[in-house]
């Protein structure tokens, strides 16, 4: 089963609000049944505990896990959300349980795993429907989803390690990230995902000018994704060209297509 990362449009940590884009990278997920003698491990304390959630709640037997990630762990690209989507989807499937929501069941168990602090509603729902989405995390809503047009690409420049996330400081914040988000549900995306990008980077130490220059160079929108390091900027497709090689005197920078709705349900 696929799932795929996304790109940050409005973080939910400061104000438990958070919106983001499907992006086309791809988390792929399968699982077979462990013989009695075999020794399974899992990949993280995430595959663990959903593994462990489904045995406990459903009875299945052990299982081992085969995941082959194009998203670096911890990079705010969404690893966590896809592995998690991927996985309860692979799991729910081969085992014919039922489950109503599958991005909230990720979100409460990655937040009860402790890789996210907010569950990363937005995150595992950009990951399940594509396209772009609007949760608010606290009352594990989904507030909104929408298709994107076609005609937009992302340049993804991974050129550093996270920086450790001072929530706090985030929270104090708050007010601006809900009035980002205001703007964002209001329909101005890439507006919203500058400023937060923008933000994101001031709060939490990374570089801010590289995305600015994104900016005088034609990017749309440009920041940091999630929590960082992974700064991005969009464009229309086939005008990458400026901002990948500018990208590309920091590090290793990749164009990334963005996922509309539906792409997800015809995929496998
Ligand atoms: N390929 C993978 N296999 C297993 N677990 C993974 C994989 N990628 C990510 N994870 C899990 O997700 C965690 C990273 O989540 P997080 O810090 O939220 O990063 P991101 O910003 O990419 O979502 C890892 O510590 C691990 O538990
Ligand atoms: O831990 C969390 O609750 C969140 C982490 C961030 O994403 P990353 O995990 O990609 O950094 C953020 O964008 C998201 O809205 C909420």
């Amino acid at each position: 089963m696929y799932a795929y990362g996304g790109v940050t449009i409005v973080n939910a940590v400061p104000a438990w609000l958070g919106s983001a884009m499907a992006i086309d990278l791809r988390v792929r997920v399968y699982v077979d049944i462990c013989r009695p003698t075999e020794i399974c491990y899992y990949q993280s304390k995430l595959v663990e505990y959903i593994v462990k959630y489904f045995m406990k709640k459903y009875n299945i037997p052990r299982i081992k896990v085969y995941i082959s990630s194009e998203i670096p762990p911890s990079s705010g690209l969404k690893s966590s959300s896809a592995v998690s989507v991927a996985l309860i989807r692979c799991i729910t499937s081969r085992f014919s349980i039922y489950e109503p929501s599958i991005p909230r069941l990720a979100a409460e168990l990655s937040r009860l795993a402790g890789v996210s602090f907010t569950g990363a509603l937005d995150d595992a729902s950009a990951s399940y429907y594509g396209g772009i989405v609007f949760t608010d995390n606290l009352n594990m809503n989904i507030l909104k989803v929408l298709d994107l047009p076609k005609e937009y690409t992302t340049v993804l420049l991974f050129h550093a390690t996270r920086n450790p996330v001072d929530v706090d400081r985030l929270r104090r914040c708050a007010y601006m990230f809900r009035d980002i988000f205001e703007l964002a549900y209001q329909g101005e995306i890439f507006r919203a995902m500058t400023m937060n990008g923008l933000l994101i980077a001031r709060l939490l130490g990374y570089n801010e000018d590289i995305p600015r220059k994104a900016l005088e160079k034609g990017a749309l929108a440009a920041g940091v994704s999630g929590n960082g390091p992974t700064i991005f900027a969009i464009t229309r497709r086939g005008d990458e060209g400026p901002i990948y090689e500018y990208f590309s005197l920091y590090g290793y920078t990749k164009v990334v297509d963005v996922i509309g709705v539906g792409m997800y349900e015809n995929s496998y």
